[in-house]
């Protein structure tokens, strides 16, 4: 999206995520329940329900992947391609990100999209994840996630990205980076945006030991803002996306910048060597043995 000095701010799609969605309901627009006029139509895919308020300038943008909002191939081209449709329409301003599945934000990485597959699929999955924390952490629209369920790895990825985290006081809505438990490892640019959020003690910690936070500690830790009644997310949400929007946008967004440029630009310069280490390891015969048992004990672990 062009800044107002002229800097385009998120890199543009290096992927070609039409071409996945071919035969989806991508770009249909349908009118909001109760709603009228365009501000409340309502547009979105499958897999993502974007619900604009033309009036305020934001959108909220509903992860819709039953049952858990696991990150599949098609969710991450979804979500890239409604982000970018909000950015490229100047009316909007911000985005509340939030789910609609019961009791999870979302359960990260969609296991099944690397566990079993080939290498060239593992690296057009880890390409897709990429992609979208790119567009997220240097979006120029405000995002606030209104985390309404549990939120672990790619989960806390995404929430991460955003530029302010709003947590539903409920103990099973645990938050954080538990790569370490699956016998996984988080990716450097995804350390970094701990870094970046909490600090390198706490990261250092939560990261070695896997940890998921509950409210309050995640809270305390500063990995979200604020953790209110579960009732109370939504309206908390556009609470703290008003104070966010009574920033002029172009300092805001140069300011966003600023903070974020470094992070965003370790990546970019070493793209295709992140995706190869990724694909190198998560293919490995022990990493694929761990995740298929994890996997397993997952769906063992139902009723
Ligand atoms: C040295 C070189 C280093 C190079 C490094 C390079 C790269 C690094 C490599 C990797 C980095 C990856 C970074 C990100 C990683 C991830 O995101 S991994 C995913 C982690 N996610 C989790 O651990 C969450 C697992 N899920 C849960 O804990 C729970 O499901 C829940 C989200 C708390 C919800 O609980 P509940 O409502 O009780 O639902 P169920 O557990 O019953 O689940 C329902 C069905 O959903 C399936 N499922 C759950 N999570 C996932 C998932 N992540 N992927 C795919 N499927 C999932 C679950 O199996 C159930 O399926 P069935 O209905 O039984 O078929």
């Amino acid at each position: 999206m062009a800044l107002a000095s002229g800097v385009r701010f998120a890199p543009r799609a290096l992927l070609r995520p039409w071409a996945l969605l071919r035969g989806t309901t991508l770009g249909r627009t349908e009118p909001a329940a109760g709603g009228g006029g365009d501000g409340a139509r309502r547009f979105g895919s499958q897999r993502v329900l974007v619900e604009p308020d033309a009036a305020s300038g934001v959108a909220v943008m509903k992860l819709r992947n039953p049952p858990v909002n696991a990150l599949s191939l098609e969710l991450l081209t979804e979500l890239v391609i409604s982000l970018e449709k909000l950015e490229n329409d100047k009316t909007f301003r911000g985005i509340i990100l939030t789910s609609d599945c019961p009791r999870v934000f979302c359960a990260g990485l969609d296991l099944t999209e690397i566990c079993g597959r080939n290498p060239a699929h593992c690296a057009e999955y880890w390409k897709a994840m990429q992609e979208l924390w790119l567009r997220m952490y240097l979006s120029s629209l405000v995002l606030v996630a209104a985390i309404n369920g549990a939120c672990p790895a790619g989960g806390c990825i995404i929430a991460l990205s955003c530029d302010c985290r709003v947590l539903a006081d409920n103990p099973k809505y645990r938050i954080g980076l538990n790569e370490t438990l699956l016998g996984i490892i988080a990716p450097f640019w995804l350390k970094d945006t701990y870094v970046n959020t909490i600090g390198h003690r706490a990261s250092e910690q939560a990261l070695q030991l896997g940890s998921l936070f509950p409210p309050a500690e995640a809270l305390q830790v500063g990995l979200v803002d604020q953790v209110v009644p579960e009732d109370q997310v939504q309206s908390t949400a556009l609470s703290e996306m008003a104070r966010w929007l009574a920033v002029p946008d172009h300092a805001r967004q140069l300011t966003k910048n600023m903070m974020r440029k470094a992070t965003a630009d370790r990546l970019l310069r070493q793209r295709d060597a992140d995706t190869q280490n990724f694909v190198s390891f998560v293919c490995r015969d022990s990493i694929q043995k761990s995740l298929q048992a994890y996997l397993e004990k997952l769906r063992q672990r139902k009723g």
